[in-house]
């Protein structure tokens, strides 16, 4: 038996507390290693006192009992009590070195009972014995109350959010109690080895001053704190990714029937308007992007991105009308379709002229700047919207009607894409136009980049704590529904540049 052994520090320890605040699953956790996982534990409370007849029948027990705290040799003996208020517990009390008085974080009744009934009946069985506070079942904080709920015994009272108590209300008895602090699970495996540790340092300390010529015990150190809990991590976030529109390659066509957010209007045989936005026909054909570059009023010649630049521009880049601003919008009273504006039909044979006009926005009913570009009286408006999904989406359907026209208009606009798509169809090659479709939208992807990277034609500007983004609500408005639906719809952002 350890009593014999000499320098073996036996310390007895006696857990109180409330009915089923976790003492014996605590005193089992220590004395046998006694892991269950949470659902195990939440099946089988049984009401318990832990035999002390354990140390002498089980070796494990037995074998676990030896610790050795701050140098010290130590025999911890374990002694479980009833919960129950009204039971005798002074045998249990009789000659103990240190009481570990639990209550449950998840049974406020019982933290009460610490301060009205148990540290009244500990400091009258055994005052001088140190105590150490320790709140079980610290897991229940964390955990998910409907799972553990449905886990328990029928009869069981279920464990409520409100109920779980946080650390500083332990904390606070505690300090009033001048007492030390603990947390325990048993589920989570955490606390334990400090609680019973600590309560031999107590136990230790408290021997110390009456046992002074044991000089093994003075390198025993007070209770230490406890070290924080990492509460388990929590399962991961239950993102759902729509899938993508089943056909993403028709936004942009719809953009062009839907007029969201449309910056331009064309006019087409005086009558005829067409809803078009600046991003997409200009990363589609250099000659729109030059004519949008220089009603923004930027220098033809210099300080333009070459990839944007169009070799049609080139050749009349030296003409008056194209210097010098030239061909800046003419002052507009802001009502569409007003006569006027830059005279463009010396520029190209495809635009009559351009000027700024002002737009009712039907979602919001707002107003919005437009450029008002009216094209060439040769221009007929049903070529021209199969031109304009051609701008818009790389393709263009066999089945077109005026597929001559269509070449016409791709030859004013110089758009060479086009113009080879149609003679592929003519000449019964129209399976070589896929390649033209991939071609033109790598291109038009390294445009866009450029566009981004510049902000040109941008019409919406993302504030971020970091700094600005400028990008293009067109883009947006077909890339993303929740774009378009912010973009889109009624709300004011629709509307807004910022
Ligand atoms: N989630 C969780 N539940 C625990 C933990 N420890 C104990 N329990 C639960 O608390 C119940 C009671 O545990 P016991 O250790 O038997 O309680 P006791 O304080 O000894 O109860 P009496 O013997 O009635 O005084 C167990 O059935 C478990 O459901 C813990 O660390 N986490």
């Amino acid at each position: 038996m350890d009593y014999e052994r000499p320098n073996v520090e036996t310390i007895k320890c006696v857990v109180v507390g409330d009915n089923a605040v976790g003492k014996t699953r605590l005193i089992c956790a220590r004395a046998c290693n006694a892991t269950l996982t949470q659902y195990q534990l939440l099946a089988t409370h049984v009401p318990t006192v832990w035999a002390i007849d354990q140390y002498r029948v089980c070796q494990e027990v037995l074998e676990r009992s030896r610790d050795v705290v701050d140098d010290v040799s130590v025999s911890l003996r374990l002694w479980d009590t009833f919960g129950d208020h009204h039971k005798d517990r002074r045998f249990a009390y009789g000659r103990s070195d240190v009481v570990v008085l639990c209550f449950s974080i998840a049974n406020p009744n019982s933290l009460q009972h610490v301060q009205t009934m148990w540290y009244p009946e500990i400091k009258h069985f055994c005052p001088r014995a140190p105590v150490i506070l320790v709140g079980c079942q610290l897991d229940l904080r964390y955990a998910d109350l409907e799972a553990v709920n449905r886990a328990r015994r029928p009869l069981a009272r279920p464990i409520r959010s409100q109920e779980i108590l946080p650390p500083e209300k332990g904390r606070e008895v505690a300090k009033e109690l001048g007492i030390p602090y603990y947390e325990t699970s048993v589920v989570a495996q955490c606390g334990i080895k400090e609680v019973f540790d600590n309560a031999i340092r107590s136990a230790l300390i408290s021997r110390r001053h009456l046992q002074f010529w044991k000089s093994h015990l003075r390198s025993v150190r007070r209770p230490l704190p406890q070290a924080p809990f990492l509460p388990p991590r929590p399962p991961p976030p239950v993102i759902l990714v729509p899938d993508p529109p089943a056909q993403s390659e028709d936004h942009p066509a719809r953009l062009l029937e839907e007029a969201s957010c449309a910056d331009v209007v064309l006019v087409v045989q005086e009558r005829i308007r067409i809803y078009a936005h600046r991003i997409y026909l200009s990363t589609a054909s250099s000659k729109f992007c030059d004519l949008f570059l220089m009603e923004d009023g930027d220098p033809p010649a210099q300080g333009r991105d070459p990839l944007l630049r169009a070799s049609s521009f080139d050749a009349c880049e030296g003409s008056g009308e194209a210097e010098g601003g030239g061909m800046r919008t003419s002052a507009s009273d802001g009502t569409l379709g007003r006569e006027g504006g830059t005279d463009l039909s010396s520029w190209s044979r495809a635009f009559e002229s351009i000027r700024s006009g002002v737009l009712e926005d039907p979602p919001g009913y707002r107003t919005r700047r437009v450029a008002v570009v009216k094209m060439d009286s040769s221009v007929r408006p049903g070529p021209f919207r199969a031109v304009l999904k051609f701008l818009y989406t790389g393709r263009l359907d066999e089945r077109e009607p005026d597929l001559m026209e269509v070449a016409h208009i791709a030859e004013l606009l110089e758009v060479f894409d086009l113009r080879m798509m149609v003679a592929n169809i003519l000449n019964r090659e129209a399976f070589m136009n896929q390649e033209i479709t991939r071609a033109f939208h790598v291109r038009r992807s390294n445009r866009v980049k450029e566009c981004l990277a510049k902000g040109t034609f941008s019409d919406v500007t993302f504030v971020l704590d970091d700094g600005n983004i400028k990008a293009h609500k067109p883009l947006l408005i077909s890339g993303c529904d929740w774009m378009a639906a912010m973009f889109g719809g009624p709300f004011l952002e629709s509307s807004t540049s910022e």
